[in-house]
């Protein structure tokens, strides 16, 4: 079951939709977005991207540097709006995640990318939000963890966590035995009462993947999230991140330029280059079935 699908998605940056034309033309004709950039001026964020994400499934976005990943990522949140496409997402999905577990991790392995499936009826056209209704999405549906961990420095490690759910309204003794359980989840459960500047990095992120998880929304989005880390502390959290998601069965979609630790956490991997999709397959079918040298490369660069 799709949970997020991405239709015909294009990003122009500091363009009006008239304006990006001239560029979505060129790259149409296949041109580069390197040369669109000098020809047009305008920055190609994504270009014509069709993705479907399917329930609970750890989809990773791969790329080199430029190559697009923060762009698609930030439009599930909406952090971006695409100069055109759809985006619609599965918002039946929030309360019962959990019970399509098994059957969505199966049919994510299973299925390859090719398959286009039918949108749910119950998916939601994001871009159609109005702004309290994007707020209520962005409350109940999505969560992400930053890079730099994006903590909040002049809060507690425990009020970092609780956060999504002050925002709720929810109760402050219902928020803190939420944000207890998780920071305990994380291995932090001594550090309630600290601030974010007197833990490590990994232990920052550590908070920030609380933070996300407190929520309990469906939606995980992970940009970049373990690569500020040294490798030890990063295969920890990798382990982590596999061991939650065989419990929490979220949807996480996942940025990482590191096609090690992509193969790692992944069940499909998208190969993004100068915003187009290049490909989305499994590991074994990005190994085996290469769409072209440069997945090839990521592939046989895997140590
Ligand atoms: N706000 C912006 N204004 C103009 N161009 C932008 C903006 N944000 C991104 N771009 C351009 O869009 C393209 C894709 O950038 P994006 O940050 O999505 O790539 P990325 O794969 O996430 O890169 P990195 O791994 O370095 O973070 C790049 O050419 C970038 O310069």
């Amino acid at each position: 079951m799709n949970h997020i699908q991405l239709k015909n998605i294009s990003k122009i940056y500091n363009a009006s939709s008239t304006q990006a034309q001239s560029a979505l033309a060129l790259l149409a004709e296949g041109m580069d977005s390197i040369k669109v950039k000098e020809q047009t001026g305008y920055s190609v964020g994504l270009y014509d991207i069709n993705l479907d994400i399917k329930a609970g499934e750890l989809h990773c976005i791969m790329g080199l540097s430029g190559s697009g990943k923060s762009t698609l990522i930030r439009h599930i949140n909406r952090l971006i709006d695409p100069t055109s496409g759809e985006i619609w997402v599965d918002t039946a999905l929030n309360r019962d995640h959990a019970t399509h577990k098994m059957a969505d991790r199966q049919s994510a392995t299973d299925n390859t990318s090719t398959v286009v499936e039918e949108r749910s009826a119950t998916a939601i056209n994001i871009l159609a939000l109005n702004d309290k209704q994007l707020q209520h999405y962005r409350q109940q549906t999505v969560s992400m963890v930053f890079q730099h961990f994006g903590l909040v420095p002049h809060m507690t490690v425990m009020q970092n966590v609780a956060y999504g759910l002050r925002v709720r309204k929810m109760s402050t003794k219902d928020r803190h035995e939420i944000a207890r359980y998780w920071l305990n989840e994380v291995g932090l459960s001594n550090l309630e009462n600290s601030y974010p500047d007197e833990l490590s990095g990994g232990m920052q992120q550590r908070v920030g993947l609380a933070r996300a998880l407190a929520t309990d929304n469906p939606i995980l989005l992970m940009d970049e999230a373990f690569s500020a880390l040294d490798p030890l502390i990063r295969a920890q959290l990798q382990d982590q991140l596999l061991e939650l998601q065989d419990r929490l069965n979220k949807t996480i979609v996942f940025i990482t330029h590191d096609i090690d630790e992509a193969v790692k956490v992944g069940q499909r991997i998208s190969m993004l280059n100068g915003g187009r999709l290049i490909q989305t397959g499994t590991p074994s079918e990005l190994r085996h079935n290469p769409a072209d040298d440069y997945v090839e490369q990521f592939m046989s660069a895997k140590s």
